[in-house]
Order: structure tokens, then sequence, then C-alpha cells
């Protein structure tokens, strides 16, 4: 099975909603002259990563009008859209949710951000989420993580022993550590035998500058595509038999001794 992905690497507007939201609906728009079946928008795409001082305000009160705008625009397109994340209010806390639509426009899953980047603080500004995110669209089963929870690998793991064969992964990862996105983007690739498309930002927050580099990374590391450091879209196809053919190749996961470690 064929499917066809687009990344929108996307320069955010800190702290500027709906100029964010103007732009993404652009770039959706645009993204469908490559035909995906799969369109992809980074992390915290509403407001940047993160207003403090203005996040309350900023934040979209229970996520209503990205779920409007995300079911909207994938129902006129047909298309399924993994909507990065945006900041969200719910009751008195704020999270950094990833909302998932499929081409009906329905909304097929939730995700919540499980670990704040506490060197920025995000978990002092942020509530962590409490559940791991596994969807199935178009006949693929998928998973969703966001930024840095890229780094816990068993995180990741888990999602792939819950049968993912491709992980979405939007960001806002900043310079100086491009080397880290690629290297555990592609590690994660690699250990757990699936694709991996990882849809970084562009823009600044003060003295933040985020990499780009968003990539769709093939179950050999290979790195299908990749944005650089350009504003604009990039499309690869995948082809899920790719899974199968390497977890019959190299089968870890037939040759795990989970009992002698934790996952
Ligand atoms: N938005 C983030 O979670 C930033 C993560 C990051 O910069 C890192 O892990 O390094």
């Amino acid at each position: 099975m064929e499917k066809r992905i687009s990344l929108i690497q996307m320069d955010v507007s800190f702290e500027n909603p709906s100029a964010n939201f103007r732009k993404a609906e652009g770039f959706i728009e645009e993204a469908m002259k490559d035909k995906p079946d799969f369109i992809c928008l980074p992390e915290t795409w509403n407001t940047g990563f993160f207003p403090k001082e203005e996040l309350e305000k900023l934040a979209d009160e229970n996520g209503n009008t990205t779920k409007k705008f995300l079911s909207k625009l994938s129902k006129k397109h047909n298309v399924n859209i993994i909507g990065g994340s945006v900041a969200v209010k719910r009751g008195d806390q704020v999270y950094n949710t990833s909302y998932i639509f499929n081409r009906e426009g329905t909304l097929v899953a939730e995700y919540d951000k499980i670990h704040g980047f506490s060197p920025s603080g995000e978990n002092e500004y942020f509530k962590g989420g409490e559940n791991l995110c596994v969807f199935e669209i178009d006949g693929v089963k998928a998973g969703i993580v966001i930024c840095y929870d890229l780094r816990f690998l068993e995180l990741i793991r888990s999602l792939a022993l819950k049968g993912i064969d491709i992980l979405f992964l939007p960001a806002q990862w900043p310079h100086p550590r491009l080397n880290h996105w690629k290297t555990l983007s592609v590690a994660r690739a690699i250990e757990n035998q699936m694709f991996v498309a990882a849809v970084n930002a562009l823009g600044t927050n003060g003295k933040l500058e985020m990499c780009g580099n968003s990539m769709i990374i093939d179950p050999w590391g290979n790195i299908l595509v990749n944005a650089e450091e350009e504003e604009k879209i990039v499309t690869s196809v995948v082809d899920f038999e790719i899974v199968k053919d390497i977890r019959n190749r190299i089968n870890v996961f037939k040759d795990r001794k989970p009992h002698l470690y934790q996952l």
C-alpha cells in the first residue's frame, strides 16, 4: 500500500494566531497540488513555541477554532490532516494538543504532548498529557508524538509495540540542536522499523531559531525528502510494504528479550 505524505514546513509567526491560520490555509491549498493522502503541520503552529505571558489569552479555547478549521479543510480537499499541534485552553489548564482529521472532516484522534520541554519551562506552562495515541486512517496504522517526546525512546517503542507503521512527529525544534533532531528521528525510524514523518517549523522566538529540516524517513533510515531550511512543502510517496519487508528480514520485534529490560 502506497500513500503520499506532504509536510508543511511553515515559518510560524510568534504570538499571531490569526496570521498563522491564514498561512496554514494557504499552504494546505497549495499542498493539494501534490495530491497527498496526508498533510502534516508543525507543533504549536497557532502561537509559536511558546508565548509565556500571553499563553492563556492566545491558546485556543477547547481547540474549537482549530477543530472547525481542520475539519472544514480536510473535508473540502478530501485529505487526511495531521494537525501538528496547537496551544489549547481546557478549563484552567493549557495543553499542547494535536488533532487528527480524516477525509470526511471527522476528528479521529487527539493527543496531548506528554513531555514538556523543561529547559524552556514548557512543563510549567502546559499540562502534560497522560495518554499514548495510536489511530488508523486509510488503512494506515499510525502514532503521534510531539517534539521533545522524540527523546523518550521508551514512548516511541511503546507505540511501535502497538503495531504502528508510521510515526508523525510535529515539532518546533531549534538550533543549535539540528544534529539531535536529524539523528534521533532517523534512529527512531531504524530501531522501530517504521516510517517517521518529522515536520518541524521555521521562525524565531526571541533567541530561539527553529531549524526546519522536516523529513520523511523510511524504516531503513533513508531520508526520502528533506525541506532543509526553506519555508516550503515537501511531499513523498511512502510504500508500507517496506515495513513488512524489513521486519521479515531483521525481525527485531521477534528477537526482543523484554524479560531482561523494562521495555
Ligand atoms: N518544542 C520542543 O519540545 C523543543 C525540544 C527541543 O528543543 C529538544 O529536545 O532539544
